[in-house]
């Protein structure tokens, strides 16, 4: 099989604490990958890992075979939605993806129009960033993500702070991503809609990363 991402014993440590201890995780190209932990447990450091936000303290990781920070700094092709994404705030949506578009120049305004329209966001709209509402922002974000048609997507709790409509909606977009064959790794704290949607669950529990078994699955489903 061809890895999209490959973590070989990855760890992190944050001032002498250790978050991530020795992780293995092969993601298999067209493979959507769920991960699950409670608070702080480590999913969002992992995902910085792969995006090369964070570095690891010792491991290696590879994004379609290449490693990162060696023989790249970023990953490329990969859409990645972390939560919070900064903006310029005094930019309208549109704006701000046209800008973001610009650094790659891959894609056309209308592509732009369409990702925006997809998640539930009039393009046209002038509004600043600034006062969008939390839910505006993060679907600002997925639509970001998605924006560039990219064959990895690495998504951070993506069904936050939506309306469920919106939730619905991106539920959708995400399979049809996955219909695809795009390479997903996602988390949220809905248990079930990770169920739903990843082919293979892993767990993030003091640092290790375990495959789901059903004594996890009985407390993730209780939530
Ligand atoms: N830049 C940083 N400096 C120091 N500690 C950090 C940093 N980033 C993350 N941490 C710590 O790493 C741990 C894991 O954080 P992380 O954000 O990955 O958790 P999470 O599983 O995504 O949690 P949640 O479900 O609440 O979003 C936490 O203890 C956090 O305080």
């Amino acid at each position: 099989m061809v890895y999209a991402i490959e973590l070989q014993d990855i760890s992190k440590q944050f001032s002498g604490h250790e978050v991530l201890k020795n992780i293995q995780l092969k993601i298999g190209q067209g493979q959507t990958v769920g991960i699950v932990g409670g608070n702080g447990s480590g999913k969002s450091v992992l995902f910085k890992l792969i995006c090369g936000f964070v570095v690891p303290t010792s491991g290696q990781i590879k994004i379609r075979q290449q490693v990162l920070g060696e023989q790249i700094d970023f990953p490329e092709g990969v859409g990645v939605f972390i939560n919070e994404p900064g903006y310029i705030e005094l930019f309208s949506g549109f704006k701000n993806l046209q800008y973001l578009a610009a650094i790659t120049n891959r894609i056309t305004d209308k592509q732009i129009e369409k990702a925006m329209q997809l998640v539930g966001l009039n393009p046209k709209n002038k509004a600043k960033v600034k006062d969008y509402s939390l839910g505006m922002k993060q679907k600002l974000g997925i639509a970001q993500a998605i924006m560039e048609n990219q064959d990895i997507l690495i998504l951070d709790e993506p069904f936050n702070a939506l309306d469920y409509k919106t939730y619905q909606d991106v539920k959708e977009i995400i399979k049809h991503l996955k219909e695809q064959q795009k390479t997903i790794l996602l988390t949220s704290h809905h248990f079930a809609d990770i169920e739903e949607l990843c082919d293979e669950i892993f767990v993030i529990e003091d640092g290790e990363l375990i495959p789901l078994t059903d004594h996890y699955k009985k407390q993730f489903m209780k939530k």
